[in-house]
């Protein structure tokens, strides 16, 4: 039986035809130090291969950080898993309401105000006006933002708009939930209240993708991680496990510590609620 809510890709890539490269030179794929190999297609047109090789099996509950170099295909994965890319040879298949926490500009208009694109995110989301009027008290608590809340989008700083993406998003249960690097820049106090209608909604459904390099944030919303690495997948595992074996055992220390603080702080509020 099929499941209801899952990712599938087969040997998915995504390519990027560059048409104005200068790079005649160029025979065989070239690997940096940052971004994917560039090379060429059949077609001799060169192509940045973002993406190359990906096989992938996400189910419920599963969520998963993403690590790796600038330009290792994180957010192009992503981009891939929300549909916005489609494999240029393989197959990804998703199944399941997605939302996309990154481009935060999109779905967004800077001359509005808060509350008014609280309903259009919600709208590019898939929800109706009606549904969003419904809830537009609770996010508007949630974001915490108070008068700003009647002031246009541009007037908010980076951690400001993340807030209010993330009350929207957080108040649709979405099954797929697709973060990006974005949401680290709002407060610690914040992240925290985040993260635990973050936890909720994964436990409901949902499977959560996060792309960061932040091992903090990974740790506290995460329990698997895949390493990506130009453009493909060079380990997926255990977090502290993949943490380490990409940045070192000092890395997985901090991962360590980080699950066993937020455990000992569940227990903490599973006591003091008892
Ligand atoms: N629209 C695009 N056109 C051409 N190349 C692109 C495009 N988007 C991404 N790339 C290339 O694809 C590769 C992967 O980029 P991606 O943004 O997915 O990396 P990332 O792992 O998210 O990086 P970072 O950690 O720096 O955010 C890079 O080589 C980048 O240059």
């Amino acid at each position: 039986m099929t499941e209801h809510v899952g990712i599938d890709t087969h040997d998915a890539w995504v390519e990027f035809p560059i048409f104005d490269a200068k790079t005649r030179s160029l025979k065989k794929a070239f690997l940096g130090k940052a971004g994917g190999a560039i090379g060429r297609n059949t077609s001799d047109v060169v192509v940045v291969e973002a993406l190359r090789d990906i096989t992938l099996s996400l189910k419920e509950g599963d969520r998963i950080g993403l690590v790796g170099h600038n330009g290792a295909g994180k957010s192009t994965l992503l981009r891939l898993l929300a549909g916005i890319y489609e494999p240029s040879r393989g197959s990804a298949q998703i199944r399941g309401r997605v939302a996309p926490v990154f481009d935060l500009g999109v779905g967004m208009d800077p001359e509005i105000s808060g509350y008014e694109n609280i309903i259009i995110r919600g709208l590019f989301l898939g929800q109706t006006r009606k549904e969003m009027l419904s809830k537009i008290d609770e996010i508007a608590d949630f974001t915490e933002l108070g008068d700003y809340l009647e002031m246009p989008l541009r007037t908010y700083s980076t951690g400001m708009r993340v807030r209010l993406a993330m009350g929207v998003v957080t108040s649709i249960d979405p099954e797929i939930l697709l973060l990006d690097e974005g949401i680290g820049a709002v407060d610690a106090e914040f992240m925290k209240k985040a993260r635990k209608r973050l936890e909720a909604l994964v436990k409901r459904s949902g499977i959560l993708v996060f792309a960061s390099h932040s091992n903090e944030f990974l740790a506290q919303l995460c329990d698997t991680a895949m390493w990506i690495d130009h453009g493909t997948v060079r380990m997926h595992g255990g977090i502290e496990e993949v943490v380490g074996a990409y940045e070192g055992p000092e890395a997985a220390e901090h991962v360590a510590r980080t699950i066993r603080e937020l455990e000992a702080e569940n227990e903490r509020e599973k006591a003091a609620g008892a």
